[in-house]
């Protein structure tokens, strides 16, 4: 999705050139839920003169009550007309940075701490965090009221073609719409799960790769339910089949180009420096940031061996099953993939996290270990051991308990969202302890 430099004159004409009645202003909270305020385009003035304001104390981790005022600054470039529910003239959605009522950036706010790590970034003398992303996600049937079931609608596999995947029409159907968003979309297939879908788009910047997850969730769950379907990004929703994840591939850019590549690497890989550091970094901080890019009790049900998700801290350039794979092409396509990440996470936190720890690599020179370029599901634990391969956490309670310690994750979220996200997980985790699932009642009712 090319960037777009929209002024307030543009804008102003293209409402009325294309009939815009409503205007749809959204941010993200702290679980990556998009919020929005929808105002008629009377307010248009308004709101490009950063004068509009809504109440922050009904957003989940945001402020307290006495704290509540807040000014939703928007984002011209972000403009886009939706082409949904035109029976009340059109509707355009801008993304919008929360500021407080003294005017200040809201530091609660995740997009507008991503936009802090990466002018840090950019002192540091990089031009840009490139990120791609491949979602995964199933459709379920669903009920007559509109509900999710856990009917598949499909028994299809990876690659599949029709009769056997029924998903096709509807996975075409949003491929398109996302086209004429503007979205460049690279690649659209069955996965190996029935009911599994991945669309892949072209990178971008982190925050427009964070602002197109969110639009690309939105299009998805939209058309789908036009078929009667479900879409859900939830990482493990069926028990005995591949979850869903959403690959992150990285690359830092320069003036220069992509900084990840260097013809002459002195290992062959064609990697640079800066790259094996960012490496390090992604695997030093790797069981601590795995609390922001699988943030849900759920996550840590896909993250187990057998499915093809990541359980290990590992990487190849090889081979898919460490968590880290470095793919073959070079130039400026040079990157690394990160293979852990789900759909769950909030994809401006999930970006900033992953970025300051690449940079705690470049800064202090983090040398990655050896690359794992075996299967890693058939060595056994002391020949992981004897390679230097850590688990990844195996619940979200393990993961929070890496996360508390990393002062990298503090410096990355902040300290109002590191808070707040540290508070609501251990809740999250409470709740969860407190419930007896029907796994126990089959396992033990009747043995004891
Ligand atoms: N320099 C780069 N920096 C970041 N992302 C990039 C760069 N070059 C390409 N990409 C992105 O990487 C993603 C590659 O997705 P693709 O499905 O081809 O990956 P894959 O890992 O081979 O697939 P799979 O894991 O499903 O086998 C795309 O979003 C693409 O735009
Ligand atoms: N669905 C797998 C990934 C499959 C793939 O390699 O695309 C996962 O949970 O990560
Ligand atoms: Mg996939
Ligand atoms: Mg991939």
């Amino acid at each position: 999705m090319a960037k777009q430099s929209y002024s307030k004159d543009d804008i102003r004409r293209i409402v009325k050139e294309e009939n815009v009645n409503f205007l749809r202003l959204m941010f993200t909270d702290l679980f990556g839920t998009i919020k929005n305020v929808e105002v008629p385009v009377s307010q248009l003035d308004k709101l490009l003169d950063n004068k509009l304001m809504f109440d922050g104390s009904s957003i989940d981790g945001f402020v307290r009550i006495e704290e509540s005022d807040m000014y939703l600054y928007p984002d011209l470039s972000t403009w886009l007309i939706m082409p949904w529910n035109t029976e009340h003239g059109k509707i355009a959605r801008i993304i919008c940075e929360v500021y407080t009522s003294d005017r200040k950036p809201f530091e609660g706010d995740p997009r507008n701490n991503l936009i802090r790590v990466l002018n840090d970034m950019r002192e540091a003398g990089y031009t840009s965090f490139n990120c791609g992303t491949e979602p995964e996600f199933f459709l379920f049937k669903m009920n007559e009221k509109g509900e999710p079931t856990t009917e598949l609608n499909d028994k299809g596999s990876y690659f599949d073609l029709s009769p056997m995947d029924l998903g096709e029409n509807c996975r075409r159907d949003i491929a398109l719409e996302l086209e004429r968003l503007g979205f460049n979309v690279e690649a659209s297939h069955h996965e190996v799960a029935p009911g599994q879908h991945e669309i892949d788009f072209k990178y971008a910047d982190a925050l427009s790769a964070a602002d197109h997850i969110q639009t690309f969730k939105l299009v998805v769950k939209t058309i789908a339910r036009k078929y009667n379907l479900w879409a859900t990004f939830m990482p493990k929703p069926l028990n005995g089949v591949n979850g869903s994840g959403m690959h992150v591939n990285m690359s830092l850019f320069h003036d220069q180009g992509n900084a990840f590549y260097d013809a002459n690497d002195k290992n062959g890989l064609e990697l640079s420096s800066d790259a094996y550091h960012f490496l390090g970094g992604l695997m030093k901080h790797a069981r601590s940031y795995t609390a922001v890019t699988n943030p849900t009790v759920n996550s840590y049900k896909r993250l187990v061996p057998g499915y093809e998700a990541p359980v290990y801290v590992a990487w190849s350039a090889s081979n898919r099953s460490p968590m880290i794979r470095i793919p073959s092409a070079r130039g400026l396509s040079t990157r690394l993939e990160l293979r852990s990440v789900d759909a769950s996470t909030n994809p401006y936190l999930a970006f900033a996290a992953v970025l300051e720890a690449g940079l705690d690599g470049i800064k202090n020179g983090i040398e990655p270990p050896k690359s794992v370029d075996r299967n890693i599901y058939v060595m056994d634990e002391d020949e992981r051991a004897a390679a230097g391969i850590a688990d990844l956490p195996s619940t979200l309670h393990n993961a929070l308990k890496e996360f508390q310690t990393d002062p990298t994750m503090k410096k990355a979220l902040g300290p109002h969202i590191y808070q707040s996200f540290l508070e609501a997980k251990r809740l999250e985790w409470a709740s969860y302890r407190q419930q007896v699932s029907e796994w126990e009642r089959d396992q033990y009712m009747e043995l004891y």
